[in-house]
């Protein structure tokens, strides 16, 4: 067997192309959609995320403002650029990147940011708000990798359903918030968040229809522990030294030889990635329609 690929460049792609139209239909009823970033300090990864974010803007047609911090800006520093992003009117959503460099309380901050703004679903409101199930008219945006990683299921037509699956770490932005989305209703899949002290990690994984791997322990995910035919969603990525050219390269959770076993996998980079990305544009389109309709 050799598993489908879940191309998450492609999908993000479609993804895009659909919200184009919406946006163009926003500007048209004069609603400029922006997204606002906050990004404190110097973290190579974080740079590089948040310069794809405000490529991705340009792209479809969302204005972007990019608020950059020092690594030595103080806990003050971050909470006057999170209170001007709140008062701009320009800033129709916002993100604070995380991770925060070390001495920040990031809860602290995500609790400071105005919930209607929230891009990222990170904000206690709208984080309980899905907890409690509520959608509809009280709109909560959902965290990006999450949403982005149900969205890009359903476009492959990976049952969910009452499927078993295996969430490998308990992250703020990731698996916790995906526990809670696939026991939904209207998802009504069965969950095992596991975490670094759970016993039997492969035992968990070898029962799962759906696994997803949010760690960065690099290839921790080993072919002889998934089911056949299972969806394997690698999300963790770290970056490591290549023994051979010595230059860096990103490597995901998941071993690469577990596309003999599964019956999707989505490579990493080139699949969640581009997801959360995906996600974070559409979070902040149907913030701005919502605008509209108020
Ligand atoms: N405020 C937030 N912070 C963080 C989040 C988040 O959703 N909100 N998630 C991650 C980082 N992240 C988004 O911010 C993110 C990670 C990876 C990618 C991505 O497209 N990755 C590419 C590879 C990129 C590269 O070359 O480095 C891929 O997978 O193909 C986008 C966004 C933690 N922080």
């Amino acid at each position: 067997m050799t598993a489908i690929t879940l191309d998450g460049v492609a999908t993000a792609a479609a993804v895009k192309h659909e919200l184009a139209s919406r946006i163009a239909l926003l500007r048209a009823h004069g609603v400029v959609p922006g997204l606002g970033t906050l990004l404190v300090g110097d973290d190579p990864g974080s740079k590089s995320y948040v310069a794809g974010k405000h490529r991705d803007c340009a792209e479809v047609g969302i204005e972007s403002i990019r608020v950059d911090l020092p690594a030595s800006a103080t806990t003050a520093d971050v909470r006057s650029a999170i209170r001007d992003l709140n008062a701009a009117s320009e800033v129709t959503g916002y993100i604070v990147q995380l991770p925060l460099p070390a001495g920040h309380d990031e809860n602290a901050m995500l609790e400071l940011i105005d919930p209607d703004k929230d891009a990222d679903g990170l904000h206690p409101t709208n984080l309980g708000r899905l907890v409690l199930g509520i959608e509809g008219e009280l709109h909560s945006p959902l965290p990006c990798t999450p949403a982005g990683i149900v969205e890009m299921l359903r476009r492959y037509d990976v049952p969910i359903r009452g499927r078993h699956v295996t969430v490998i770490g308990r992250g703020l932005t990731v698996g916790r918030p995906l526990g809670l989305l696939f026991t939904r209703k209207g998802l009504d899949a069965t969950v095992t968040l596991t975490h670094s002290r759970t016993v039997d990690l492969a035992a968990e994984v070898r029962r799962a229809d759906i696994v997803v791997a949010a760690v960065g322990v690099p290839h921790l995910v080993k072919p002889e522990w998934i089911k056949r035919g299972a969806a394997v969603l690698d999300v963790g990525i770290t970056r490591v030294q290549d023994e051979e050219t010595g230059k860096g390269r990103l490597t995901g959770d998941v071993d690469p030889a577990v596309a003999s076993v599964a019956g999707h996998l989505s490579p990493n980079p080139g699949g969640v990635g581009p997801m959360t990305r995906a996600m974070l544009l559409a979070n902040v389109v149907k913030a701005a329609e919502l605008r509209l309709d108020g």
